[in-house]
């Protein structure tokens, strides 16, 4: 087999909501998830030695162990005694540490594209429960499309798909640590999100009440350049504005794509990393072979 070529989409949280602490020490959550067009492009090529090598472009992120990729590609091999070893090319779009799922995609994307390039012959689901090893989001990473997700985030039942509208990304300049951001939530104070009504509200293909329901209680405002850019797309006539994830990515929905343009047009005058990118309409994820 040539190359195998696999997108890793990004994801945008519809709401997010956290019910308690475990004793694991993660958080039980039910969130909702999209997909997004936005994405990184991977190629692999299978090695006769098994040797795990990584190159990225686009993007600072390790290119060694601590890569998810590189933790999915070795997890695969020990998992079924593999005796090749693969070429990974990351070309990195998805901006890092925002609250996208970046990494978790990458890696997802590298549990179907070794699955193809290693002909392992595994299901979605085994791909979704070895995911689940790497990182909470990968499972859902794995298939992508719209979903509703509990336990860490590895419990994922999919729903209706999400309405095709236009997205516009701001992320600000720093990261936030996911960790961090869990640690100091205070699940004294949370107001949820009222999930059932959002699973309607995406049954209904309504737009407006999609926006009018988003919610995350991971979301927090205190930084000047979040605030900025919150206060010029609420000032946008979207149908919706929210962090997405642990942040600090925020997003406006459209229905529009003039207005989706002029928000995005107006970000850049301030904001580095802007994207206009839309809800990715469900497909099945299937790698590309070329020889
Ligand atoms: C917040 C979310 C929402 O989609 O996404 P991002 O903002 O990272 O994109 C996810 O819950 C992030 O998932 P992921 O980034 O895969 O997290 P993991 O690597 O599994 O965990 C990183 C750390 O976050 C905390 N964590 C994560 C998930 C969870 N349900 N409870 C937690 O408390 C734990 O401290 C854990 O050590
Ligand atoms: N392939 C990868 N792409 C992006 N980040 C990666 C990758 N592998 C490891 N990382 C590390 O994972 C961390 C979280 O990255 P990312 O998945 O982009 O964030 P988030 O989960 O907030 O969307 C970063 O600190 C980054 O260095």
């Amino acid at each position: 087999m040539g190359e195998v070529i696999e997108k890793a989409y990004a994801k945008i949280n519809l709401t997010l909501d956290v019910l308690f602490k475990r004793d694991d020490g993660y958080h039980e959550v039910e969130m909702i998830m999209t997909s997004l067009e936005l994405a990184d492009y991977l190629s692999f090529s299978k090695r006769d030695d098994k040797q795990i090598l990584l190159s990225a472009e686009g993007g600072s992120i390790p290119v060694n162990e601590e890569n998810l990729c590189y933790k999915a590609a070795f997890l695969l091999q020990q998992h079924f005694g593999v005796e090749y070893g693969v070429n990974i090319a990351i070309n990195k779009q998805i901006p890092v540490a925002a609250g996208l799922a970046g990494g978790s995609s990458d890696a997802a994307a590298t549990l179907r594209g070794l699955n193809t390039l290693w002909e392992l012959k595994l299901s979605l689901g085994e791909l979704e429960e070895l995911g689940a090893q790497i990182g909470s989001d990968v499972p859902f990473c794995v298939r992508g499309n719209t979903a509703l997700a509990r336990g860490r985030g590895e419990v994922l039942e999919l729903i209706a798909p999400m309405p095709s509208c236009f997205v516009v990304l701001a992320k600000p300049k720093f990261g936030f640590s996911t960790a961090r951001v869990y640690d100091i939530l205070n699940l004294n104070n949370i107001v949820h999100p009222d999930t059932t009504a959002m699973i309607a509200a995406i049954e209904s293909q309504d737009v407006t009440q999609i926006g009018a329901l988003l919610s995350n209680v991971l979301a927090n405002y205190n930084k000047d350049e979040i605030v900025k850019i919150k206060q010029v797309m609420d000032a946008s006539t979207t149908q919706g504005v929210l962090m997405s994830g642990s942040g600090p990515t925020m997003y406006a929905l459209f229905s529009s794509e003039n207005q989706a343009t002029r928000l995005f047009n107006s970000l850049k005058g301030f904001c580095d990393d802007v994207y206009l990118t839309k809800t990715r309409m469900s497909g099945k994820e299937k790698s590309e072979v070329s020889s």
